[in-house]
């Protein structure tokens, strides 16, 4: 199979899943999950004019020229707390104690908090030290939201603030797809586990943890973590021991063309359809991505800066859409910290940050990249993305970085048609 570009990668890796079937849960067991509808509001928020501090509600224009020296008298007709209702209306003259989250009495336009006032010893008036302007500290009927109107779109992360959103509108319950289950399988007889002694020519197996941790930031629940040696038997046992578990299985390592290099050859033997093998990109390029039985597989080449990149790339997308979500992220223009030469016919994505120096556009500074290599993706902002075509870039030039930060999520059904994911 040739070498796929990254977006017809990205395209093909898709269709090796489909959204699952959505659920109704509990609003807090959909915290961290991605919801499957379109949420409206069905109340008016605030519900009702009402104070926004505690104090008086009055009659504006009975507060003109009011100061501490000459206070606005007022009666005090009655008092009302949050969740009960005025009886009286004001009329000239009047004042209602209130607090704050009370429904505003009719006849009043206005609240004075009570550090602008201060109540006679009985409390049958009050004495205004301030002139206030109609509207003054009332919150208004419908300020924050009007019934109807969209609240929260399909394929939103479930945060603790859009939680908070729903319960203010007395939602119980919300639509969401559960967490794609998912296997990470590390290979490699290099590997030493952490936490037993490593001689300088053997290596820590940080893929597992890595991986598994990428997954979850995609919404994954991780199952099963497993190690296999570089030995077909062993590979394909402990393949099929993980695949008919899970939605998702990734393996790291064995992705190439070295001796010891068994994993697609094992996937293959096994019925595995490849949609990708290989992709013109750097570091990532051996990743591929088939279907074996109902479960997706991931095989992320074994070095761990080239691991982050794949499974950045075509895991995270193929996970997301499990959920029913499909992630853009934001890119900026940014010029090169330095020059670079770069194999043409490859996409190069190499994480940087982003310095703003002055009006023109800011400065992608790259980090020491190499496959290898995880210290690079410490404190990085983004990608640079430097695409096939070309191999010489200078210092200064405008490129595009792909931001880590915010995306925009929308619905896999909601895409228009043609946007890349
Ligand atoms: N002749 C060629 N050699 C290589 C090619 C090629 O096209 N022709 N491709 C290179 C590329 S690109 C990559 S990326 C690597 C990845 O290959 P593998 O997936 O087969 O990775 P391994 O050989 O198993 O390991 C590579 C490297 O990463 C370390 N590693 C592996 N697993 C882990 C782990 N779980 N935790 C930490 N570190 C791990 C391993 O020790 C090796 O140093 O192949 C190139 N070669
Ligand atoms: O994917 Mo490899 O990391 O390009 O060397």
């Amino acid at each position: 199979m040739p070498l796929l570009s990254l977006s017809a990668a990205r395209l093909a890796s898709l269709e090796a899943v489909a959204p699952a079937a959505s659920g109704r849960v509990p609003l807090l067991d959909a915290h961290g999950r991605f919801l499957a509808e379109e949420v409206r509001a069905s109340r008016t928020l605030p519900g009702c004019d009402n104070s926004a501090m505690d104090g008086w509600a009055v009659r504006a224009e009975e507060t003109r020229g009011a100061n501490r020296d000459q206070p606005a008298r007022l009666r005090v007709i009655e008092t009302v707390y949050a969740g009960a209702l005025p009886t009286r209306a004001l009329q000239p003259g009047d004042a209602t104690r209130l607090f704050t989250g009370a429904p505003i009495p009719q006849g009043a336009d206005a609240v004075v908090r009570q550090e602008a006032a201060r109540a006679t010893p009985e409390g049958q008036a009050v004495d205004i030290f301030i002139q206030v302007r109609p509207g003054h500290d009332i919150r208004r009927r419908g300020e924050e939201v009007l019934a109807g109107a969209p609240l929260v779109a399909a394929g939103q992360h479930v945060s603790a603030a859009v939680l908070g959103v729903l319960a203010s509108q007395g939602v119980t319950h919300v639509h969401v797809r559960p967490a794609p289950r998912v296997a990470v399988l590390a290979t490699g007889d290099e590997l030493v586990r952490p936490g037993e002694p490593a001689l300088p020519h053997q290596v820590y197996e940080s893929n597992l943890v890595l991986v598994a941790a990428l997954a979850r930031e995609a919404g994954a629940d991780v199952r099963h973590l497993s190690r296999a040696r570089d030995d077909e038997q062993a590979l394909r046992e402990a393949i099929t021991r993980a695949a008919p578990e899970v939605d998702v299985l990734i393996t790291t390592g064995g992705a190439s063309v070295g001796d010891k290099d068994h994993v697609k050859r094992v996937l293959t033997s096994l019925g595995a359809h490849f949609l990708v093998d290989g992709v013109a990109l750097k570091p990532g390029k051996p990743v591929a991505v088939a279907r074996l039985g109902r479960t997706a597989v991931v095989v992320l080449p074994g070095n761990p800066g080239a691991a982050t990149v794949a499974f950045d790339q075509l895991a995270r997308p193929l996970l997301l859409k499990l959920q029913g979500v499909l992630e853009a992220r934001r890119r900026v223009h940014a010029r090169l910290s330095e020059a670079r030469h770069k194999q043409a016919g490859l996409a190069y994505l190499i994480t940087a940050t982003l310095e703003h120096d002055g009006p023109t556009a800011p400065r992608a500074v790259l980090r020491p990249q190499g496959a290898g290599q995880l210290l690079q993706n410490l404190h990085a902002d983004g990608w640079v993305i430097l695409p096939p075509g070309r191999a010489d870039y200078s210092e200064g030039e405008l490129v595009e970085l792909e931001l880590f930060d915010r995306p925009r999520l929308q619905a896999v059904d909601a895409a228009p048609a043609g946007l890349e994911p």
